[in-house]
């Protein structure tokens, strides 16, 4: 039972055409004139609209919906279950079935056991797809602030016939969370889901959420986590600055999500893991994983960076606010681990590439932005128990594409450039990325696609070597003939100045080596490139966007 006060809002249905189902707020067969409503269609629920609209509702964020009950589910898979089992002490739980791929997983036994928060709920569709469609659950709160959304709430529960598993609540969010912490009432899984963004319910959310939780967080506010009018306010409300008028202010705008949530955890001796940090549409939404850990704790200041880009070329910087450093110890029986300060800056006061001056963007995460294992099981998930079923799932190869990219991005190297973008400061033709990738590979290096932009790379190497590879994609340009104040011909003329001396090739790069024959990481690149899936969506609809709060009169 829900043990915070539950606000109940009479809802009273009234009119000629009537279909009758019990009401949650009463007992009573209270019936609603149908013809009132707009009948909508999502997953496996069906919700009621008034016809006159008052309450938040946008279909084009059924792709986060979808992807939100496919990824609670893999929540269940990989660690619910386990929380679930290791407290009831019961192993036998657990069962040995064999996936359609031959690999054996566990399949769950328990009761259901997963209390699911909606703190921002709206219409309660979302609760009531999470009530039709994740297994396990055992109890969903829908809340919203408003009467209006309330009503919805708790006409769709009744209609949607779940109110053995969803409960609607009125009251702030913040509210019910900080009640729900004083009566020690903790929730497995909590989705954020407001207008604009997140900042003000993080706190309450990281104290009321259960061990190894899992934390759904969406911000729309991208025009001031990811565009260029509003660096005060990004810092204000996130605690940074995003990449301004950079091409991967996309990667910094979950950078900066995930740094509110790591800084607001770690006051509460908390760490927020990332499963999956997707850039999508007009938003950002991330799903972490919320643990006690003040040995973890340590690593956040190490984990947060600074980052310069040059406000003319775009070349960008990376200086972490403090170091790490491992060693064994005597007895080389233990690791020993030492915590310091960070030395800097990693460049000069102007760009030694173009002469340009630097901005500086931060402090953001600087860590990985998925967990592996966890994409891997949502798209097990999408691929197989979803399979057959694109009328419930309508973004299910959306979910396919953008996930397959997500999964293959390299983890240990922030933000990525188009090769589109410095070719085009070169003024140089755009090479394909198969080129691009073959080049950076010839000379050690790493490098993936990302989902956050089309025909862009993630790479680990420095913009010494990006330069040096796009530049020679083209090695016949008469750079004579360039315009000497260019930006592209500063950086072509000047290369010798700071390409890799001999006697610094082993730690940077050895231009001699390059080459753009055809190599494992170029293959790679293609075969991504090349898969029949949606990588990238293109508008879904006219005027497709965030939508603005309802107009309640
Ligand atoms: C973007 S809508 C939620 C959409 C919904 N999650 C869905 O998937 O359709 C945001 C909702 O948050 C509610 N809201 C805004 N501030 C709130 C607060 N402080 N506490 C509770 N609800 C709030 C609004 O009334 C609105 O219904
Ligand atoms: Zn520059």
């Amino acid at each position: 039972m829900l043990r915070a006060a539950f606000n109940k809002v009479k809802t009273t249905f009234s009119g000629n055409n009537n279909t009758s189902f019990p009401s949650s707020s009463s007992d009573s067969n209270e019936t609603l004139n149908i013809d009132d409503y707009n009948i909508v269609k999502e997953g496996k629920a069906q919700i009621l609209f008034p016809k006159k609209e008052t309450v938040f509702y946008n279909p084009i964020q059924q792709f986060n919906r979808d992807l939100s009950v496919t990824c609670i589910k893999a929540w269940d898979n990989l660690y619910g279950q386990k929380i679930n089992t290791n407290n009831s002490r019961s192993k036998k739980n657990r069962k040995r079935r064999k996936l359609d791929t031959g690999e054996p997983i566990d399949t769950f036994k328990g009761s259901n056991y997963i209390r699911i928060l909606e703190a921002l709920s709206a219409t309660g569709l979302r609760a009531i797809r999470y009530a039709h469609e994740i297994p396990h659950v055992k109890e969903i709160i829908a809340n919203d602030l408003l009467p209006a959304a309330v009503e919805s709430i708790d006409r769709n529960i009744q209609y949607n016939k779940v109110s053995h598993l969803v409960k609607c609540n009125m009251d702030d969010a913040n509210v019910l969370m900080y009640r729900n912490k004083a009566e020690k009432v903790k929730y497995h899984v909590i989705d954020l889901d407001p207008y604009g963004t997140v900042t003000p319910f993080v706190d309450a959310a990281l104290q009321t959420i259960d061990e190894d939780g899992l934390m759904l967080v969406t911000c729309t506010d991208l025009a001031v986590l990811a565009g260029n009018g509003y660096p005060e306010k990004c810092f204000a409300l996130y605690g940074g600055v995003n990449l301004v008028s950079h091409e991967a202010t996309h990667e910094s705008a979950l950078r900066l999500v995930l740094n509110l949530l790591n800084q607001s955890a770690a006051k509460y001796k908390k760490t927020v893991e990332p499963l999956l940090s997707l850039s999508i549409d007009f938003y950002v939404r991330v799903f972490v994983k919320v643990k006690t850990s003040p040995i973890l704790v340590k690593d956040l200041q190490s984990n947060t960076m600074i980052t310069y880009h040059c406000s003319q070329c775009g070349s960008y910087h990376n200086q972490p606010l403090g170091r790490k450093t491992e060693r064994e110890g005597k007895k080389k029986l233990k690791q020993i681990i030492k915590y310091s300060v960070a030395q800097g800056p990693p460049v000069d006061q102007k760009c030694k590439f173009c002469g340009g001056t630097y901005h500086l963007a931060g402090p953001m995460y600087a860590g990985p932005l998925h967990n592996k294992e966890f994409v891997e099981e949502v798209l097990r998930i999408n691929k197989e128990e979803h399979r057959d079923m694109d009328d419930t799932y309508g973004t299910r190869k959306r979910i396919e594409g953008m996930l397959t990219l997500a999964k293959n991005e390299i983890s240990d190297a922030p933000f990525y450039f188009s090769p589109n973008v410095v070719s085009s400061i070169l003024k140089l033709q755009v090479p394909p990325l198969r080129k691009v990738a073959a080049g950076l590979g010839s000379l050690g290096y790493d490098c993936s696609m990302t989902h956050a932009q089309p025909s862009s790379l993630k790479t680990d190497a420095p913009w010494e070597a990006i330069w040096y590879v796009l530049r020679h994609c083209e090695p016949d340009k008469d750079i004579s003939k360039m315009n000497e104040r260019g930006i592209g011909y500063q950086i072509i003329r000047n290369m010798n100045n700071w390409l890799p001396k001999e006697s610094n090739r082993t730690k940077l790069f050895d231009p001699s080596k390059l080459s753009f024959e055809e190599n494992e990481l170029s293959g790679k690149i293609e075969k991504l490139r090349k898969l029949k899936i949606v990588k990238y969506q293109e508008n879904p609809t006219k005027n497709w966007g965030p939508k603005a709060r309802p107009n309640s009169s």
